[in-house]
């Protein structure tokens, strides 16, 4: 299986991405922004870091690049998308996944090892979890705190689409410890923390992080 992973000027984890992808069985293929052409990937990947600087707005200025019009156009058909941090708000600033991501409510970066739940495993990228499975990923970010209106939050929590939940201190003010949803099918999942970081012995807290690519290769790992 062919998982793209795209590379904005200003991206920082599109290398550990892809080397996840690798390292959980399979095929990772570079994207460039600019690219009009998605190489014939099956799922694709937006990586952490800080895409055209965060200028206007974390992910604003990303949403528009050339190959989102592709990414956006197969996600709406159904291909598996997994945005992380910064992809995450691509997915929000795209509106492929509602609500936003703002400054966090200390207004500092933070970093730290990060305690979630997962709240729905029935997405392409959280079936080889359970249902309220702690698990604990890094995360690293200035403007992690997602925002939603009323009833936003409440369509999301009624239709399960609340993937994630920090546990433990919320890190950045996120409305209800969010850390992470999906869309309507649950094909689209975006969060804050990183788990490209956490899938191989000696990085990260944990391998934690190889589950969410497991899950879309559909691989059985040795542990
Ligand atoms: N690690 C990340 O992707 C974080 C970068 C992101 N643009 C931020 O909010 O800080």
């Amino acid at each position: 299986m062919k998982v793209g992973v795209v590379t904005f000027p200003g991206s920082l984890d599109d290398h550990d991405a892809r080397r996840a992808v690798e390292i959980c069985g399979g095929e990772a293929v570079p994207l460039w922004h600019r690219d009009a052409d998605l190489r014939g990937v099956d799922a694709v990947v937006l990586p952490g870091g800080f895409s055209y600087g965060d200028y206007l707005r974390a992910g604003a200025i990303s949403r528009f690049a050339p190959v989102m019009d592709l990414v956006i156009e197969r996600a709406k058909g159904g291909m598996p998308v997994l945005g992380i941090c910064n992809g995450f708000q691509i997915l929000c600033e795209s509106h492929l996944l509602p609500g936003a991501m703002i400054s966090n409510d200390h207004r500092t970066f933070v970093c730290r090892d990060q305690r979630l739940r997962v709240e729905q495993a029935g997405t392409s990228w959280t079936s080889d979890f359970t249902d309220g499975q702690e698990i604990t990923i890094v995360l690293k970010n200035q403007d992690g705190q997602f925002v939603a209106d009323e009833p936003t939050l409440d369509r999301l929590e009624g239709e399960g689409r609340v993937a994630f939940r920090y546990l433990g201190t919320n890190p950045n003010g996120s409305y209800r410890d969010i850390a992470g949803i999906t869309n309507e099918t649950g094909t689209i999942v975006g969060l804050m923390p990183h788990p490209e970081h956490c899938v191989e012995e000696g990085f990260g807290p944990s391998l934690d992080g190889r589950g969410f690519f497991t899950s879309v290769l559909g691989k059985v790992l040795a542990s």
